[in-house]
């Protein structure tokens, strides 16, 4: 059984590199000819794990080609590149595979769930399923091989087992599910949380502050998971309050660094002009607004993230009327 895996940016190195530790046939599909050379010749891909070694067997090219006869694909772009990327992959491909997406995040235009993206953009003679692989995983701690626990969601419960096996090993320990909506749901709007959760650190809030956002953001989760269908026992799990902890708490975090440096500044200027990372939350917080306006879904802490973000409201702000919004909503005569 051979996969691509499509990225080598942090995750798609930190997967693929479990998938050479479990002995799969496996192969990098990148577009940076820096990192593939460093991947190949160095065992390292220094630009985001600086001086740790790879497993030395794991390989990689800027070959699309090196895809076409994969029987399993993952998708380890952002979730901007993923519907072009999975039309490109579709054209070459020479039989059906499964999909297997890790971004969080929704279809920039359509607002579309990642799964749905994929389904409505492979051809189903090339389809064989979609499986959602997603949990609590920084890559950095998943490259170091620290213990991680994620969820592979699918409609196709015989898949997610199959990618459960590809993958699990002594340090990454797969549990499988079928509820996609709650678990993408939950792993996009976890995101937004972590921006809210960074912006309280750099404005000077601390662990009070923190489990009080974590909890509210966790009941906004399941308020948007659930009217879309979403189960809400699936929030209580890897996918849904694991992954918020992870990222709310981490400085690993690309979302919770955005928002660090926002609170710092008390301002969104500077990190909207001069961040090149992947900090999925920025776009997945327009998303929720404009969805959540449209469908009457109360959504606080989104809403204050958004009005940073893109109405260039002060986070201190933001954080004082939260405070006191939640106080009306409480007590309504106070
Ligand atoms: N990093 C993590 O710990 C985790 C990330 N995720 C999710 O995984 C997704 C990917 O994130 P992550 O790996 O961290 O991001 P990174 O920024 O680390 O890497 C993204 C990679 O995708 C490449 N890329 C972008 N567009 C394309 C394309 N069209 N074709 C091929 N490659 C492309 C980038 O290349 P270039 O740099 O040249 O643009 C880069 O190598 C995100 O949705 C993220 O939320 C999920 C769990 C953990
Ligand atoms: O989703 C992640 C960990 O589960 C990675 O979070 P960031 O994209 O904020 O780095």
């Amino acid at each position: 059984m051979k996969t691509a895996v499509i990225g080598s940016g942090s995750w798609g190195t930190a997967l693929a590199q479990t998938l050479q530790d479990n002995g799969q046939d496996v192969i990098v599909y990148g577009v940076d000819d820096r990192e593939i050379r460093d991947i190949n010749e160095n065992h390292k891909n220094s630009k985001y794990f600086g001086d740790i070694q790879l497993n030395p067997g794991l390989r990689a090219t800027t070959d699309i080609n090196a895809v076409r006869d994969a029987d399993v694909v993952v998708l380890a772009v952002p979730s901007i590149a993923i519907e072009p990327i999975v039309r490109e992959v579709d054209a070459i491909l020479e039989k059906p595979a499964v999909f297997v997406n890790v971004a969080k995040g929704f279809h920039p235009v359509t607002n579309e769930r990642l799964s749905d993206v994929i389904r409505h953009s492979v051809r189903p003679e090339h389809l064989s399923s979609v499986v959602s692989l997603i949990g609590p995983s920084h890559a950095e701690e998943v490259v170091i091989r620290q213990l991680t626990t994620i969820d592979a969601v699918s409609q196709n419960e015989e898949d997610a087992k199959l990618v459960q096996n590809l993958f699990s090993n002594g340090y990454l320990r797969i549990y499988t599910g079928t509820d996609e909506v709650g678990s993408e749901l939950g792993a996009a709007i976890k995101n937004v949380m972590a921006i809210a959760s960074g912006i309280l650190s750099g404005l000077g809030y601390q662990d009070n502050t923190r489990a009080a956002l974590i909890t509210r953001g966790l009941q906004e989760m399941i308020r948007y998971g659930t009217h879309f269908g979403g189960k809400e026992q699936t929030f209580m799990g890897l996918t849904g309050v694991g992954d918020l902890i992870v990222t709310c708490t981490s400085p690993h975090s690309r979302n919770f660094q955005a928002g660090y440096q926002i609170g710092r500044e008390n301002d969104v200027k500077n990190f909207l002009e001069n961040n090149t990372k992947t900090v999925e939350g920025v776009r997945t917080a327009k998303i929720v607004h404009r969805v959540a306006q449209e469908e009457g879904i109360d959504m606080p802490i989104c809403e204050e993230i958004y009005q940073i973000l893109y109405e260039g409201k002060e986070p201190s702000l933001c954080a004082s009327d939260l405070m006191v919004r939640q106080l009306k909503k409480e007590f309504p005569d106070a």
